[in-house]
Parts: C-alpha cells; sequence; structure tokens
C-alpha cells in the first residue's frame, strides 16, 4: 500500500469527520446559511495567505524540476482563478473590509496556520507535502462526489466545487500524494514519524476548520 494510502487509513475517523461533513453537504445541497459561508470564507481567506508560503517553499525544496513544475502551476491557479473566486464572492455575499482582511481568527484557523508555518520553516520537503496533500486531497473527496450539483447553485457555492474536483484537479493530488509517497519512502524512521504527525495534524485540522465555521 501506498504511504498516503496508509497515512489516510490510519486518521480513519477524522479524515471521514473531515470528509463528510455537514458544512460540505449543506454547501451542496445549496442549504448552507450565508452567514456560515461568509464565515468560512474570511476565515479560509487567511488560510490561503499562509498556504501560498508554504506552497512557495515546497517549490523550493522539491527535489528537481518534474517534481517543481506541477507545484508552480497549482500555485499559479490559487493566485489566479481562486483568488479571483474568493474576491467576487466577498463582493456577492457583502462581507465587510474587515471581514475580508483582517477577521478575527477562529483557533483552528490560527493553528492551521502554525502547523503550516512550521512545516515550511522545517526546510523538510516531506512536512510541507504531508500539509499540502492533506489539504487537497480532502477537498478532492468531499468535492468530486457532488459535482453534479454545480449547475443549480449559486457560483459562490459551485464554485467552490469545482475548483476542488475534475481532471486537472485530481491530478495535483495524485501528485501531492506521489510526492509524499516518494519523501516518506526516502525517510529514516524518526522523519517518518514526524511526517506522519504533520499528517494527522492537518487532517484533524481540516475537520476543526469544517466545525469552527459551521457552528
Ligand atoms: C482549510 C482549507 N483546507 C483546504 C483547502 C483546499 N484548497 C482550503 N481552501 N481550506
Amino acid at each position: 500500500m501506498q504511504p498516503s494510502e496508509q497515512l489516510k487509513e490510519h486518521c480513519g475517523e477524522h479524515w471521514q469527520s473531515a470528509t463528510e461533513h455537514a458544512f460540505c453537504a449543506e454547501l451542496a445541497e445549496g442549504s448552507l446559511p450565508l452567514d456560515k459561508m461568509k464565515r468560512y470564507l474570511a476565515q479560509d481567506y487567511t488560510f490561503i495567505d499562509n498556504f501560498v508560503r508554504l506552497a512557495a517553499s515546497a517549490i523550493h525544496y522539491a527535489p528537481s524540476l518534474p517534481d517543481r513544475l506541477p507545484l508552480a502551476h497549482f500555485l499559479g491557479n490559487i493566485a489566479g482563478p481562486e483568488n479571483t473566486y474568493f474576491q467576487r464572492s466577498f463582493d456577492m455575499l457583502a462581507v465587510v473590509e474587515s471581514e475580508r482582511v483582517s477577521p478575527e481568527l477562529l483557533k483552528p484557523t490560527s493553528d492551521f496556520q502554525a502547523l503550516m508555518l512550521k512545516a515550511a520553516k522545517s526546510g523538510e520537503y516531506g512536512n510541507m507535502v504531508a500539509v499540502l496533500c492533506v489539504a487537497e486531497w480532502v477537498y478532492l473527496s468531499w468535492a468530486e462526489p457532488v459535482v453534479e450539483a454545480v449547475d443549480s447553485l449559486p457560483f459562490y457555492f459551485g464554485e467552490w466545487i469545482t475548483l476542488h474536483s475534475g481532471e486537472y484537479f485530481a491530478s495535483v493530488v495524485e501528485h501531492l500524494r506521489g510526492q509524499l509517497d516518494n519523501a516518506f519512502n526516502t525517510a529514516d524512521e524518526a522523519q517518518q514519524q514526524t511526517i506522519t504527525a504533520y499528517f494527522n495534524e492537518a487532517v484533524l485540522l481540516e475537520k476543526q476548520f469544517f466545525d469552527a465555521c459551521y457552528q
């Protein structure tokens, strides 16, 4: 079994809670209350800031150009269409300027930011791809099964599904899993334990992030 699959299976309960969350189910049904969506978007935009820093660090530490390029391409997507999605959603949902720029952070948001910055600063590529892989794989896992709902939804719900599903996004997750598998297979035991800890914490934080925005 691939290490990424094994890591996912080891945190089965949290993985399931994160990928089958009521927040995502209601988003796909179009019934998610807008105050929850607004809270989520404001928190998540601050997540994106640190995600970009972590992805940039992973690009720097990737072992070769073929490892690096898909990450760089994906980073362009975040800086482009995904950033535009946030701006358009903020406008449509009338999110006030202070919430867009500096919302009061919920605990899972600040914990996730700390984890991403710790991974980036660790200088260990395996730690970085563990967190990046969880972040995108969890989203592919909840979004792919609900992709058929997109056409019936307002764009601030539907595009969030589109951005995290489809062939291109699945290829990003495949790449991240491959990077994680290689890093894990070539790590010594202590480093494997560290990678595992990053992976587990990221899965737990994905669940807690949805919990906090849904409450
Ligand atoms: C908290 C979180 N995790 C993951 C993703 C996926 N891009 C996100 N936007 N926000």
